[in-house]
C-alpha cells in the first residue's frame, strides 16, 4: 500500500508484496549515457536485464513505452504494482509513534513536524498509470555501427557506495531502514548501495546474519562491506569466510570512535595483511581517534559543550594524520586502500601525494562534504532563516536553532567554507574518484540526545536521496564535469571498484536495467516535508537545483514515475562482489620486484680465528 511504498511504514504486516511479473520495457530517444560513451539511442529492457541499446527499436503492443526525448538516460531499476492509500493507517502510525515515541517538549515540537510532513506525504499520493504495453518485434537484435543524433538523453542508476541504514550507533538506529532509506534512493536515482555490516560483539557472522535480516525489506539491489572492530584468529577465518562465501569484498577499519568502533595500528596492520592475502580492499573513516578524544576533552573544560564543540574537537589536521598514516601504512603492506567519507584539504592531499607516487588509493567525498559548510554554525544572520521556521512549528528559539546546528553533526565534521569547492575541483580533476553520501539519517529526538553535550549527539546526515541531484547540479550544470564524467563518478566507479561492473554501472546489453531518465531542464527542490527518508529534518533543507531524475527503473521495472514511488518490501536483492577487483591487478608483480631488489639477506662469513 501506498504507506509503505512511501517508505514511511513501521512493520511488515501493513506491507503490501511487490508485483513479481516481468516487464517489458523502452526507453525511447533518450540520450544513453556511460562513462565510456554516450549516444542517442533506444534502450529495450526485458526481464530486468538490458537486451538492446540502439537507435529506432521497434516493438509490439506488450511493451511498456517511456519517451525520454530530450532527457539523459544513465544507469538504473523499477517494480510495477498497484499500491493503495490509506490515510487512517497512516495517522494511527503517526499517533503510535507520538504515543510511544514522546519524550518531552523537543520531541513533542518535532512530531508535529513528523505529522506535517506525513500529512503532505498522503495528500500528494496518486496511482501510476501505466501506458499501454506493445510487443518486442523478433528482428530487432543486439547490434553495432548504428549512427548518433543530436539532442536526447539516457543515464545509468547511481550506485551509493557507503551508507549506513539500520545502524545501531551511539546508543540509537539509524531512522531509515532498507526500506525506507532504499525508497529514498530510489526517488533520487540511486539503484543500488552498498552498506557497512557492523559485527555482534565481534562477530562477523553475527553481523552478516544480522543485516541479512535487516535487509529483508529490501526495495532495491544493495552489497555489503563489514566493518573489523577487534582483531583475533576468529576475525580472520571469518574475513576469509566473508569473502569466499558471502559476497563481501571489502572491510573497514575504523581509526575513530574511541572506546566502540575504534582499532589502533597494530590491528589495521593485521587487517590490511588479511585484506591483501583476500583480494578484499581495504577502506578506512580517517581521523586520529586518540586526538578527537583528547580534542573532546578539551572543548568540555573550556566550557564548550554545544555543536561547534563537535567540529573544533575535530580539526582537519586530525584527519589529514589519520588518512596519511593508513596510506603509508597500506603502502608498507602493498595492499590497495579506500579513503571514506573525505571532507577535508588536509585529507585530499595525502590521496593527492599517494596517487602521484603510484600508490593504489582511492578518495571519497560525500554529498554532505561536497556542496555544505560549516557557516551555519557562526554565522550570526542564521537566525533570521531560523526564526520564520520557528513561527510556522512554534518552537522555542533555542531549540530550534539547536536542532538546525545539530543536524549538521556528522564525522569527519562538515568543514569551513572552500573545503567543498576543493572536493569539488578533486572530483573533477581525477585526485577523489566516486560521491557517496554516509548515509546515517537520525530524526530530531535522536540529535537531541546531545542537546547537552556536543559528544551525545548521534553522528550522521543524509544524502541517499539526494546525492544525483546535487552532484548532477553542482557539477554538471557548473560545467565542472562532463554528462559521462558524472556517471562515472555516481556508478560506473563504484562497480569497478567492487568488481560489479558491468553488471551494474553500465547501459550495455547484458547489464541489469537500473536506469534513470534525467531531465536536465527540469529542476528540484529538497526539503524534509517532501522527502522520503522517515527523518523529520534534512541537511539539505530548502536547496534548488537543475536537472531532475523523472524516471527511475530497477531491476527493470518502474519505481519512481510522475513524482510516485511503486515499490514493495521484499523486492530487493543481495548482491555478492567477488575479491580481487581491477586494484588488485599487479600487485603480485610489484612484490616480485620488490622481493627481487631487496639484495638480501647479506651472506656474511665468519672469521675463523
Ligand atoms: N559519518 C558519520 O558521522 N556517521 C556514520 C558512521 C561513520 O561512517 O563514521
Ligand atoms: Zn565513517
Amino acid at each position: 500500500n501506498q504507506f509503505c511504498e512511501a517508505g514511511i511504514g513501521y512493520g511488515d504486516s501493513e506491507c503490501g508484496i511487490a508485483s513479481s511479473s516481468s516487464s517489458k520495457i523502452l526507453i525511447k530517444g533518450g540520450t544513453v549515457v556511460n562513462a565510456h560513451h554516450l549516444e542517442v539511442a533506444d534502450v529495450y529492457v526485458e526481464d530486468g536485464i538490458i537486451a538492446v541499446v540502439k537507435p529506432n527499436i521497434k516493438v509490439g503492443d506488450d511493451v511498456t513505452v517511456l519517451d525520454a526525448t530530450g532527457k539523459f538516460v544513465m544507469p538504473g531499476e523499477a517494480s510495477l504494482h498497484n499500491w493503495v492509500y490509506n490515510s487512517i493507517e497512516l495517522v494511527v502510525a503517526w499517533l503510535v509513534e507520538v504515543a510511544f515515541g514522546s519524550d518531552g517538549e523537543i520531541a513533542n515540537s518535532f512530531h508535529r513536524n513528523d505529522f506535517k510532513q506525513m500529512i503532505a506525504i498522503v495528500r500528494s499520493g496518486t496511482m501510476l498509470s501505466i501506458p499501454p504495453s506493445l510487443k518486442v518485434e523478433p528482428t530487432f537484435l543486439p547490434s553495432k555501427g548504428f549512427s548518433l543524433q543530436q539532442g536526447e538523453d539516457i543515464i545509468l542508476g547511481g550506485i551509493d557506495p557507503h551508507t549506513h541504514l539500520a545502524m545501531e550507533f551511539m546508543g540509537t538506529v539509524t531512522i531509515d531502514d532498507f526500506f525506507s532509506g532504499q525508497a529514498a534512493a530510489l526517488a533520487g536515482g540511486t539503484t543500488m548501495h552498498i552498506d557497512f555490516v557492523i559485527p555482534v560483539n565481534g562477530s562477523l557472522s553475527a553481523g552478516f546474519e544480522t543485516y541479512l535480516g535487516k535487509a529483508k525489506r529490501s526495495c532495491m539491489d544493495y552489497g555489503f562491506h563489514m566493518a573489523i572492530t577487534k582483531w583475533d584468529e576468529t576475525v580472520s577465518k571469518e574475513m576469509e569466510i566473508m569473502v569466499k562465501e558471502k559476497g563481501i569484498n571489502s572491510f573497514k577499519f575504523f581509526l575513530a570512535y574511541k572506546g566502540s568502533l575504534m582499532i589502533n595500528d597494530e590491528l589495521l596492520l593485521e587487517g590490511f595483511k588479511k585484506c591483501k592475502s583476500l583480494g578484499a580492499l581495504a577502506m578506512v573513516h580517517a581521523e586520529n581517534g586518540d586526538a578527537v578524544f583528547e580534542g573532546q576533552k578539551r572543548m568540555i573544560e573550556l566550557g564548550i559543550t554545544g555543536p561547534e564543540g563537535h567540529a573544533l574537537s575535530r580539526p582537519p589536521v586530525l584527519e589529514g594524520e589519520a588518512t596519511a598514516r593508513a596510506i603509508r601504512l597500506a603502502g608498507f603492506v602493498n595492499t590497495p586502500l579506500y579513503i571514506v567519507h573525505v571532507m577535508s584539504i588536509d585529507a585530499m592531499e595525502e590521496i593527492a601525494e599517494a596517487r602521484k607516487s603510484g600508490q593504489r588509493v582511492i578518495g571519497e567525498p560525500v554529498a554532505s562534504g561536497l556542496v555544505l559548510d560549516d557557516s551555519g554554525l557562526w554565522d550570526p544572520d542564521f537566525t533570521t532563516a531560523a526564526k520564520q521556521e520557528l513561527a510556522s512549528l512554534s518552537l522555542s528559539l533555542n531549540y530550534f536553532l539547536f536542532f538546525i546546528i545539530c543536524l549538521f553533526v556528522m564525522s569527519p565534521p562538515i568543514r569551513a567554507p572552500g573545503h567543498g569547492k576543493a572536493l569539488q575541483a578533486g572530483l573533477s580533476t581525477g585526485i577523489l574518484q566516486l560521491v557517496g553520501t554516509d548515509h546515517c539519517a537520525f530524526n530530531s529526538t535522536q540529535k537531541a540526545f546531545g542537546i547537552d553535550d556536543f559528544r551525545k549527539i548521534p553522528n550522521g546526515v543524509n544524502g541517499i536521496e539526494e546525492r544525483m541531484h546535487l552532484v548532477w547540479d553542482t557539477m554538471v550544470e557548473s560545467g565542472q564535469i562532463s554528462v559521462t564524467d558524472y556517471v562515472r563518478l555516481t556508478s560506473t566507479e563504484c562497480a569497478r571498484i567492487f568488481n560489479i561492473y558491468p553488471r551494474k554501472g553500465a547501459i550495455l546489453p547484458g547489464s541489469d536495467a537500473d536506469i534513470i531518465i534525467l531531465n536536465p531542464n527540469s529542476s528540484f527542490e529538497i526539503s524534509a516535508t517532501s522527502h522520503h527518508s522517515r527523518s523529520d529534518t534534512n541537511v539539505f533543507e530548502g536547496r534548488r537545483g537543475k536537472g531532475k531524475v523523472e524516471v527511475t527503473i530497477s531491476g527493470g521495472r518502474v519505481v519512481w514515475e510522475n513524482g510516485q514511488l511503486k515499490v514493495a518490501p521484499g523486492s530487493g536483492n543481495y548482491v555478492e562482489m567477488p575479491p580481487f577487483g581491477y586494484l588488485f591487478g599487479g600487485i603480485d608483480k610489484a612484490d616480485a620486484e620488490y622481493l627481487s631488489s631487496l639484495r638480501a639477506p647479506v651472506k656474511r662469513f665468519k672469521a675463523t680465528t
